[in-house]
């Protein structure tokens, strides 16, 4: 695909073509400074030290609203699962291995992330997927863009996705996050569903992995801001598959540090990463393959410093041909962690991919 896509439920932004690309956040963020450029799109891959992908776009349409697609999108093709990577047990037993670590290590919470190898029986359009997504998702904030700046590996690559979770976001001095973390499926019965949330807004597992990354967010916005609200305790939001615990947090910035470099400043959260986050980090080098852009952030920032960046889940990256995706979802890992739940947690997470291109997922074990 040509471009850059966010949708979110208050506004829009759609950029096509390219001006100009950058190899990083501070040569993007000088030339919105310099006024060299009105306006950055892009994302920010999981790991720190790889290629981004931000760009200067030729034109762009910015609307009030969610994104409205083209008027019929058609059917999507037939999709099928053809390869997890690991095998479900597998990440159980890794999990298992996790675990082990952190009942006697220095390190508290990890989080440990699988994939799905999806093929389709004809090409599957990013846009039509993310029209799907805003249909079934309309809460979430949908993205879809083309990966081919971050180099070879990515050439006509694109990143497809429903996130419930907010980065940063900054208007003016006022800056805003709202992190997630702490997951528990839906359910299918209204009551069973109702005590699934409050069971989640109760547990000491769930809120302890949800306070690490409170602490992070507030250890890098304090120094930046001349007022801080962080709220005691999270709340519970919902997303069509999943509840979660959630803390909406709000700064005035002290000087005019702007949304993408707030974005590379916070980056990736203990909710993707862990606690502590460089020791984290290594472990999920050791264990994982390259998460690529998945758990990355994707946004834009315009030449006031205004922008919003969003958490790179629930999505897919799609391959050149469109016939192939590679869907990922994760879950914080803390000593207590069940690793059959923390499988089921990832497979619930996969739904509002998988859900949105009609794949049947395992129902959930718990
Ligand atoms: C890692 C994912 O989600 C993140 C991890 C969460 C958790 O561990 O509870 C919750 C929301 C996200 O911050 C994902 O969706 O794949």
């Amino acid at each position: 695909m040509d471009g850059f896509l966010l949708s979110r439920a208050d506004r829009t932004v759609h950029a096509t073509g390219t001006r100009r690309f950058f190899d990083d956040v501070p040569s993007a963020s000088q030339a919105l400074r310099r006024g060299e450029a009105t306006l950055v799109v892009g994302a920010l891959p999981f790991s720190p030290h790889r290629p981004v992908v931000l760009a200067q776009p030729e034109e762009v349409d910015v609307t009030d609203g969610p994104w409205q697609g083209p008027e019929d999108p058609g059917e999507l093709p037939a999709v099928r699962i053809s390869a997890e990577v690991p095998l479900p047990r597998v990440h159980v037993e890794r999990v298992r291995r996790l675990v082990d670590r952190l009942s006697f290590g220095e390190t508290k919470k990890v989080v440990a992330a699988r994939r799905v190898v999806l093929e389709a029986d004809e090409p599957l359009d990013p846009l039509a997927l993310a029209a799907r997504m805003i249909e079934r998702h309309p809460d979430a904030a949908t993205f879809a863009l083309d990966l081919s700046a971050a180099g070879e590996r990515f050439w006509g690559h694109s990143l497809v996705g429903a996130s419930p979770e907010l980065l940063v976001s900054r208007r003016g001095s006022t800056v805003t996050c709202r992190p997630l973390a702490g997951t528990a499926a839906r359910r299918a019965d209204p009551e069973e569903d109702r005590r699934a949330g409050e069971e989640l807004l109760a547990s000491a597992k769930n809120l302890a992995e949800h306070g690490y990354v409170v602490d992070w967010i507030r250890s890098r916005l304090a120094p930046l801001c001349s007022e801080l609200d962080v709220p005691g305790t999270p709340e519970l939001v919902a997303t069509p598959d999943v509840w979660h615990l959630a803390s909406p947090i709000t700064g005035t910035l002290r000087d005019g540090i702007d949304a993408l470099t707030l974005a590379w400043t916070l980056h990736p959260t203990p909710a993707l990463a862990g606690t502590p986050r460089e020791a984290a980090l290594d472990l999920i080098s050791r264990f994982e393959e390259d998460r690529r852009f998945f758990g990355g952030t994707v946004g834009w920032c315009d030449a006031e410093g205004d922008g919003d960046w969003i958490v790179a889940i629930r999505c897919a990256e799609l391959s050149s041909d469109c016939r192939r995706a590679v869907a990922w979802a994760g879950g914080g890992i803390v000593a207590d962690s069940d690793p059959v739940a923390e499988l089921d947690e990832t497979t619930a997470k996969l739904r509002t991919l998988l859900g949105a291109l009609g794949v049947e997922t395992a129902p959930d074990a718990g």
